[in-house]
C-alpha cells in the first residue's frame, strides 16, 4: 500500500488498524453472517410445507399483495400547441442576386384527443400529469420549405370517464369575439403588432414606420378546429371511442413572406407570427366504476372473494378497514381458448369476454353520515352497474347485516336527493342575465365587471370564470340497480341456519310479504338470489359470474 493511502485508510475506514485488525473482524463478521443464514435456511426448509399449506392465493399472507392505485376524479390543463411563424427569405442563387420571396409557412400545433377505451380502470396515470402539453408548430423555413406540426397528444381514459370543462381561454377566439365587437373595424389595418408580425432580422419598427401593413386575416381557424368539441367541454364516454376526440385544436401557424407579395410590396420584409395555442382545463371523472360492485360490512371477506372471482391480489386482512380504496378485478368469461366459459354480450351487441369487478372498502353504521370515511365509499357504490351483497354468515344475524347496509344506501339515497334538489333551486334562483348587477351576489358582479371591463362591447364571456364546483353526476339511484347477495364464509361452523334465513327473508320479498329492505319507492325488484359461497376454499364462486351476467340486462 502507497503511502499517500495508508494516510488516508484510517479516516475512510475508522475500524482498519496497521496489524490487520479491520480483516480480521471483517472476516469474523462475515462468518457470523453465513452461519446465521445457514440455520435460517434450514428453519424454513423444516417449516417450509407447513407454510405453503396455510397461505395460498385465497388465503395470503399479511404482505402478499399489490397495492392498488386508483383515483376516480382528477384535473387536467391541457395545453394546445401554438402555431410556428412564418419565414422571411428571399431567392439565393447563383446569377439571382435578389430573387423572389421564399418563406415558408409555420407549421400548426399539436391537438390534444381523448379517447376512451375497455382495459383501464383508474385515471391515476392522468392526475400525475396534471398538465399535457401538445407539440409547438415548427417555424417556417426558406426556399419555401413549410415548418413540422407540433406534436399530437392522444389521452386514453377508461370507458365511463366524463369529461367537464372548468375553465378555457382561446385567445384566437377572444380575439375573433373582440374585432367583431369593435366598432372601429380597420384597427387592425395597416399596423404593426409586436404580437402579429416578424420583421426581417436587422430591421427595427423605424424601418416600417411610414409602411403599411397589408390587412390581417382574421379567421384563421385551422380545418381540424371545426371537429373540436363545441365549448363548454361535457363529455360522458360510457361506450368505447372507436375514433378519438378532439378537445384541443393546436393553432394555426403564420405565414411565410410569400403571402404579403403585392405591387406595393414585391419584396415584404415581414411575415406572421403563428397563433397561440388554447388552453382548457378539464375535470375528469369515473362515472362508471366497475360492472359489479361488492357492498359490505368491514371484514365481510369481499377482497377474498375478488381473489377468489380474479387474478386480483387485493390485500385481505383479518382486521377492519384492510381495503381503503376499491381494487378493480377482472372476471375473465372468454379467455379466447377453446370454448367459452360463458357466453354473453354487451348492450350494444358487442360480445362480452369479461366483467369487471370492484371491491369497495366496508361500510359501517351512519356511513351516509360520513362516519369513517363513509361517503367516499359510499360514492363508489353508486358507480356500480350491479350490486353483490357481500354478508358474512359467521358474524351474527345474516338479515340484519344486509337491512343495515340497504339502509345505509337508501339515507345516503335520499341525501344525495335533497342536495341535488337544493342545488337545483340555489341555481334557479341566482340565475341573471350577464352584466346584470345583483346584491346578493356581490363577488359573482365583481367578476362580472372584471370581464365586462375587458371586453366593454361584447356583452357576454369569452373566457368564462372559473366554476370551480361543478354539479354532482347523475347517477342511476342506487335501489333501482340489480342486486344480489353472495353469503360468504359458508366453511364456518353453524351457519347453515343463518343462510336459511337470509334465503327465507330474500324470498319473502320477492313475495311481496317483507318490504325492499332499501325502503324506496321504484326500487329494482327482479329476481333475487342468495348465493352460498366458502371464498377462501374458492368453493361456490362460479355461480357469482353466471349470475352476475343474467343480471346485467335487467
Ligand atoms: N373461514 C373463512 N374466512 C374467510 C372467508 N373469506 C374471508 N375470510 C377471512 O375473513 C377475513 C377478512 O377478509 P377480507 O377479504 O380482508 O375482508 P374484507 O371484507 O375485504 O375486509 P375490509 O377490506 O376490511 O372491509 C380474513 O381473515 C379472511 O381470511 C371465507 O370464505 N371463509
Ligand atoms: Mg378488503
Amino acid at each position: 500500500m502507497s503511502r499517500a493511502s495508508s494516510t488516508l485508510v484510517p479516516f475512510l475506514y475508522p475500524g482498519f488498524d496497521c496489524q490487520g485488525a479491520f480483516i480480521k473482524t471483517a472476516v469474523r463478521r462475515a462468518l457470523h453472517l453465513s452461519r446465521l443464514r445457514q440455520h435460517q435456511s434450514t428453519l424454513s426448509t423444516a417449516h417450509g410445507s407447513e407454510q405453503h399449506a396455510a397461505s395460498s392465493h385465497l388465503n395470503p399472507a399479511p404482505d402478499d399483495y399489490a397495492r392498488s392505485v386508483f383515483t376516480d376524479k382528477c384535473q387536467l390543463t391541457l395545453a394546445a400547441g401554438s402555431g410556428g411563424h412564418g419565414c422571411i427569405s428571399f431567392l439565393r442563387e447563383k446569377y439571382i442576386a435578389d430573387g423572389p420571396a421564399n418563406g415558408g409557412d409555420g407549421g400548426s400545433g399539436g391537438n390534444i384527443y381523448i379517447q376512451a377505451v375497455r382495459g383501464d380502470t383508474s385515471l391515476h396515470k392522468l392526475a400525475r400529469r396534471g398538465i399535457i402539453k401538445a407539440g409547438r408548430g415548427k417555424n417556417g423555413q426558406g426556399k419555401a420549405k413549410g415548418g413540422q406540426r407540433g406534436e399530437d397528444v392522444l389521452l386514453h381514459v377508461p370507458v365511463g370517464t366524463v369529461i367537464r370543462e372548468i375553465t378555457r381561454r382561446d385567445p384566437v377566439a377572444e380575439e375573433e369575439e373582440q374585432t367583431r365587437h369593435d366598432a372601429g373595424e380597420g384597427e387592425v389595418r395597416g399596423q404593426w403588432r409586436r404580437d402579429k408580425w416578424i420583421l426581417y432580422p436587422a430591421s427595427t419598427p423605424s424601418d416600417y414606420a411610414m409602411a403599411e401593413f397589408p390587412d390581417l386575416q382574421r379567421s384563421r381557424k385551422g380545418g381540424v378546429a371545426l371537429s373540436q368539441v363545441p365549448a363548454p367541454i361535457n363529455l360522458d364516454l360510457s361506450q368505447p371511442t372507436e375514433t378519438p376526440i378532439l378537445l384541443a385544436a393546436g393553432a394555426v401557424g403564420g405565414l411565410g413572406n410569400p403571402h404579403f407579395v403585392s405591387k406595393t410590396f414585391p419584396k415584404p420584409k415581414f411575415a406572421t407570427k403563428g397563433d397561440p395555442g388554447m388552453t382548457v382545463t378539464v375535470e375528469l371523472e369515473l362515472k362508471l366504476l366497475a360492472d359489479v360492485g361488492f357492498v359490505g360490512l368491514p371484514n365481510a371477506g369481499k377482497s377474498t372473494l375478488l381473489r377468489a372471482l380474479s387474478r386480483s391480489r387485493a390485500r385481505v386482512g383479518s382486521w377492519a378497514f384492510t381495503t381503503l380504496q376499491p381494487n378493480i378485478g377482472t372476471v375473465v368469461l372468454d379467455n379466447h381458448q377453446g370454448r367459452p366459459q360463458l357466453s354473453a354480450s354487451r348492450a350494444t351487441g358487442e360480445p362480452r369476454t369479461y366483467f369487471s369487478v370492484a371491491d369497495i372498502p366496508g361500510l359501517i353504521p351512519d356511513a351516509h353520515k360520513d362516519r369513517g370515511l363513509g361517503l367516499g365509499f359510499l360514492r363508489h357504490v353508486e358507480r356500480a352497474q350491479v350490486l353483490a351483497f357481500v354478508i358474512d354468515l359467521g358474524a351474527g344475524d345474516a338479515v340484519e347485516a344486509l337491512q343495515n347496509l340497504w339502509r345505509e344506501l337508501a339515507a345516503f339515497e335520499t341525501l344525495r336527493n335533497m342536495e341535488t334538489n337544493v342545488r337545483t333551486e340555489s341555481r334557479m334562483v341566482d340565475w341573471k342575465a350577464f352584466g346584470t348587477p345583483v346584491s346578493s351576489s356581490a363577488s359573482a358582479s365583481a367578476q362580472d365587471a372584471a370581464i365586462m371591463a375587458k371586453n366593454p362591447k361584447s356583452g357576454f364571456a369569452i373566457n368564462p370564470p372559473a366554476s370551480q364546483h361543478l354539479p354532482d353526476l347523475f347517477h342511476k339511484p342506487i335501489s333501482s340497480k340489480p342486486w344480489f347477495v353472495v353469503a360468504t364464509k359458508a366453511d364456518l361452523g353453524g351457519t347453515q341456519e343463518n343462510f336459511d334465513r337470509l334465503q327465507g327473508y330474500l324470498q319473502a320479498i320477492m313475495a311481496g310479504d317483507e318490504a325492499h329492505p332499501s325502503g324506496l319507492e321504484n326500487s329494482w325488484l327482479g329476481k333475487l338470489a342468495t348465493i352460498p359461497v366458502s371464498a377462501i376454499r374458492g368453493e361456490g364462486v362460479e355461480r357469482i359470474p353466471e349470475w352476475t351476467v343474467s343480471l346485467f340486462d335487467d
